[in-house]
């Protein structure tokens, strides 16, 4: 039975944005005065929506539990729903009454469509829904060329964005937040266990659940540490993937328990001469993220379609398993990639610098489709990102809009002798080779069978030997290349 609309229940619906503070959407709700129904919809199984992949499930299912016990801190609760937010909140707002719902705005263009036909739903309803941006520093459409159009280069962009108007200051969070007592009706809210976000046979959270902590607190935790310590050296550190120079926020930023401008605001307070230099190079990167949003509304198709479409006829080989799999698990021989490759299995993380070169790897060295690759990190990364992940393959690829040129192909044993010079990086993810001197360390295959020995490294055995030779890949790319160049 529908309730009247006199209680002014407020509806907050949480997407990417898992956090009370800088949250305008809460914010909006609460300034009604009515209590709050707290929502959170597991969207899964709607129409064109990517699903989650798993590490990505794995956090959410964290980051809820943390939100919901904030929530319930200052007096209020969250109640979870899975199915289509099309039938869920309609039949929600009319049970509680609601005469407001409030959300953070989302960019995927399918969300999109499904938040412009709740509007009109809502209106014709009589309830009031209010959307805000709380997942970028500016909106994408905002920011423009001279002509109206959007831009297709970081740089320009990057420039225009940050001389638009100035990022405002992030909302503190709510002291209280009264809970609107759950509808009566036919809906029926679930349990976090029931949407079932976590593996279980078998289990391969060990590693993700030692390396993070989902959830508000962990992002700020984070980024004071991130403040205190590694931004001075970020500038100059932050290509090293042994040196822990980067912020890792990237999977908060995911889930929004932490906005751009709270960052932004954070890095300004913290500025001072050590920071400032690692502080512009810091969020020069987070307009990286800013842009790929920027792309992705004018491409919305990016995780499928080349940006480039000449790039429809480079002719990608049909992936020997044995090697998608050597990519995959770290076993192709090449030190540095299998660093990273296990990193990412073992952390739902890697390092930036890594990132590029096991993309390139695979799509230039095995001439393997992108996008098989942009899949696997869709599954395995923590922070995989609707714009960024697929932005950074195309990027990689040469496909993209602002694209590194597809004849740039890193040399993983080059770019792991000038990033991982030392070898700590390999040695932390490869114990195998950790005896293994300096000078071979990225090309355990060149060293005398004699040294190798003696650091207890048996090719072929406890280390495999390369899956592809370096020069006939890079032949083999460039020549399939020859067929798209413009
Ligand atoms: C093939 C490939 C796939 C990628 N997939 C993702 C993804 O799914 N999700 C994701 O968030 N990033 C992705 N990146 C970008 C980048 O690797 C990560 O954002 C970064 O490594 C996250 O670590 P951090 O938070 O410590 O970064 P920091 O160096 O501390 O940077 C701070 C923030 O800036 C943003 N940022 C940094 N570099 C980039 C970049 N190149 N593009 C866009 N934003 C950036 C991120 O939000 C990051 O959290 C990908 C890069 C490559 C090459």
């Amino acid at each position: 039975m529908a309730a009247p609309k006199t209680q002014n229940t407020a509806i907050v619906w949480f997407r990417d944005d898992l956090r009370l503070a800088d949250n305008e959407a809460l914010a909006a709700a609460l300034s009604t005065g009515g209590p709050l129904l707290c929502v959170y919809i597991l969207e899964d199984g709607t129409a064109g929506f990517r699903p989650l992949g798993g590490a990505a499930r794995w956090w959410l299912h964290h980051s809820l539990q943390a939100l919901g016990q904030d929530i319930a801190a200052k007096g209020g609760r969250l109640d979870l729903f899975c199915g289509e937010a099309r039938r869920i909140l309609p039949a929600l707002a009319e049970a509680a009454g609601a005469r407001i719902i409030c959300w953070t705005r989302r960019y995927g263009g399918p969300e999109m469509a499904v938040d412009a036909a709740l509007k009109a739903q809502f209106k014709t309803s009589g309830v009031e829904a209010k959307s805000f941006n709380g997942h970028l520093l500016h909106e994408p459409w905002d920011i423009t060329r001279g002509d109206g159009h959007g831009f297709a280069v970081y740089t320009p962009y990057w420039r225009a964005a940050s001389a638009a108007a100035q990022v405002g200051e992030p909302l503190p969070a709510p002291d209280r937040l009264p809970a609107a007592p759950i509808p009566r009706g036919a809906l029926r809210t679930t349990s976090i266990e029931a949407l079932a976000l976590l593996p279980e046979k078998p289990d391969w959270a060990g590693g993700l659940r030692a390396a993070w902590r989902p959830g508000e607190n962990g992002a700020q935790e984070r980024l004071k540490a991130f403040l205190e310590g590694e931004i001075a050296s970020y500038s100059l550190e932050r290509n090293r993937p042994s040196a822990d120079a980067v912020s890792r926020l990237s999977p908060h930023l995911r889930f929004g328990e932490i906005g751009p401008r709270q960052i932004f605001a954070a890095v300004r307070t913290a500025w001072d001469n050590a920071a400032q230099k690692g502080g512009v190079k810091f969020l020069a990167e987070l307009g990286w993220r800013e842009f790929n949003y920027h792309l992705s509304f004018y491409h919305p198709d990016a995780a499928r379609q080349n940006i480039q479409r000449r790039f429809d006829k480079m002719p990608w080989r049909e992936p020997a398993p044995r090697e998608l799999s050597a990519w995959q698990r770290g076993e192709t021989g090449y030190p540095l990639i299998d660093a990273g490759m296990r990193e990412l299995w073992a952390t739902g993380y890697m390092h930036n610098r890594v990132r590029m070169v096991v993309a390139s790897f695979l799509i230039k060295h095995l001439l393997i489709d992108w996008r098989i690759g942009e899949n696997w990190f869709w599954d395995t990364l923590c922070d995989a990102d609707p714009a960024n992940n697929p932005m950074n393959w195309q990027w990689v690829a040469g496909s993209g809009a602002d694209a590194a040129p597809y004849f740039r192909i890193f040399n993983p044993v080059l770019q792991g002798e000038k990033f991982d010079a030392a070898g700590d990086y390999v040695r932390r993810w490869i114990p195998e080779l950790a005896k293994l001197p300096n000078k071979w360390i990225h090309k355990p295959f060149a060293a005398p069978p004699a040294l190798l020995r003696g650091a207890g490294v048996e090719l072929g055995k406890n280390y495999p030997r390369p899956i592809v030779d370096l020069a006939e890949g890079r032949a083999r790319a460039l020549a399939a290349f020859e067929k798209v160049k413009g």
